[in-house]
């Protein structure tokens, strides 16, 4: 069986409205099934971007994505999801089909078939709903989540914003590759990551300029990109970061 329908297969990729607790359900069943039948046009995204607020979080590898979300997360209400690491963590993941699979990619920094990863990621974001969450932005279907190192590529940000939820905007890091070299070498010493060495690094670099600075225009063109200038301290970048966020989401109430 090919790669790809062996992974919808095995990730149970047929849509399940039942598990969307944001839509509205005031429809009859038969309509719903007859709307379906008649059109037979995909349903749309899963989430409803007036309860869900999705930050794309871009930038190049190294440029201080993940370390900024932890920040953010401490003053904001939101959740923070790695694409990368929900990859790695489903290359772990004991069974997994896809292991081999996603070493391979992280490794070459190739991207992973999309599939796999908007399906977990709309996984995670469904189960972090479900916890009912008190905070600012969240209960009763809503949430505010910061997707971090996505959409790689233009057609996962397609894919994602048809059939998962449609984004607020992007948060773009710029940094040098100097830099970005220099951090990714120096986390490399501990991370344990086997894509963190020169030679994987130039490879995700190539892959960062050919595939992912296309997904940043379009969003440009679309004027739906933040940029911040990610070369400074961590407390300077977040200190931006901080100057952005607050007048649309407030900061934390402790
Ligand atoms: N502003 C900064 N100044 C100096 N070092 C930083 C800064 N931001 C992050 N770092 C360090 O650089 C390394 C890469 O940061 P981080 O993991 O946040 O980047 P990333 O964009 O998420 O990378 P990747 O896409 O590879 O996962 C980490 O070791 C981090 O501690
Ligand atoms: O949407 C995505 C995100 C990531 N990948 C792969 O994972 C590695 C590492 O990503 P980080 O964001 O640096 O943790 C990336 O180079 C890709 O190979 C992906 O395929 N799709």
């Amino acid at each position: 069986m090919p790669i790809l329908d062996k992974i919808k297969e095995k990730l149970h990729l047929q849509k399940d409205s039942t598990k969307d607790s944001t839509k509205d359900t005031t429809k009859e069943p038969a309509q719903e099934s007859a709307t379906t039948a008649a059109t037979a046009a995909p349903a749309g995204p899963v989430f409803d971007q007036s309860k869900v607020d999705v930050i794309f979080v871009l930038g190049g590898p190294g440029a201080g994505k993940g370390t900024q979300c932890a920040k953010i997360v401490q003053d904001f209400d939101f959740a923070h999801l790695s694409a990368g690491d929900l990859l790695r963590a489903e290359q772990a993941r004991e069974g997994s089909p896809y292991g081999e699979l996603i070493r391979t990619h992280i490794r070459e920094g190739r991207i992973v078939p999309m599939e796999v990863t908007v399906k977990l990621l709309e996984n995670a974001m469904a189960a972090i709903i479900a916890e009912n969450r008190t905070a600012n932005g969240w209960g009763d279907g809503r949430g505010r989540f910061l997707v971090d190192g996505f959409p790689r590529e233009m057609d996962q940000g397609l894919k994602f914003e048809n059939e998962v939820c449609v984004s607020r905007f992007v948060l773009f890091f710029t940094c040098t590759e100097e830099v970005m070299l220099d951090r990714l070498l120096e986390r490399g010493k501990t991370s344990g990551r086997e894509d963190d060495n020169a030679e994987s690094i130039k490879k995700r670099f190539r892959t960062y300029q050919e595939v992912t600075m296309p997904v940043i225009e379009h969003y440009r063109k679309q004027d739906k990109v933040r940029e911040v200038d990610a070369t400074s301290s961590v407390e300077e970048v977040h200190a931006k970061v901080k100057e952005t966020l607050e007048p649309l989401f407030g900061l934390k109430k402790d």
